[in-house]
């Protein structure tokens, strides 16, 4: 028997990750639900795709950038209460490595932060732990490298 799952809501998102350990968060525009918070880049997984696949297709529409699906690296990921009832659950991949150069295709505004800074960008609830996970976990490895 499978476990109910009509009132999850499955977003997958990514965080991309520049050479100097920077991680590019973009801020959602106005007339969207939270517009001006900041998130990772990435939307909801359409019926029949993958989280993966739901990745790659966002970050090439909303910033024009192919990463490959194989380097995508599962991080974190988000369990949060929606209002009205629903759920959301949000995997987080890292990326190291993707083709073109960000360029916003949905007029939002995009940053490339330090993991310590990102608390300075408001952000939608779900996405505050992941930031705080990216933070705790890139710098600890850059700590024992
Ligand atoms: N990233 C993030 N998304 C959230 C949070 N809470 C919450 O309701 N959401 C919702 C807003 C959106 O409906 C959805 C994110 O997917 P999206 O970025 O593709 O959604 P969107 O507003 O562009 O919607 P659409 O135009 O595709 O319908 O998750 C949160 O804390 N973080």
């Amino acid at each position: 028997m499978h476990a109910e799952t009509r009132n999850i809501l499955l977003v997958s998102a990514c965080a991309l990750l520049d050479t100097d350990g920077r991680v590019l968060i973009t801020r959602r525009p106005e007339g969207k639900a939270m517009a001006g918070l900041w998130e990772f880049p990435g939307g909801k997984v359409e019926p029949g795709e993958t989280p993966e696949r739901a990745v790659v297709r966002e970050l090439r529409e909303e910033l024009g950038v192919e990463p490959c699906e194989r380097c995508l690296q599962p991080f974190a990921f988000a369990s949060h209460p929606l209002d009205g009832g629903g759920h959301l659950l949000m995997p987080l991949y890292v990326c190291r490595k993707w083709d073109g150069f960000p360029d916003p295709k949905e007029g939002q505004a995009i940053a490339w932060v330090r993991t310590g800074e990102l608390k300075d960008y408001p952000m939608p609830p779900a996405d505050i732990p992941l930031a705080a996970e990216l933070r705790d976990r890139l710098t600890g490895a850059r700590v024992l490298d």
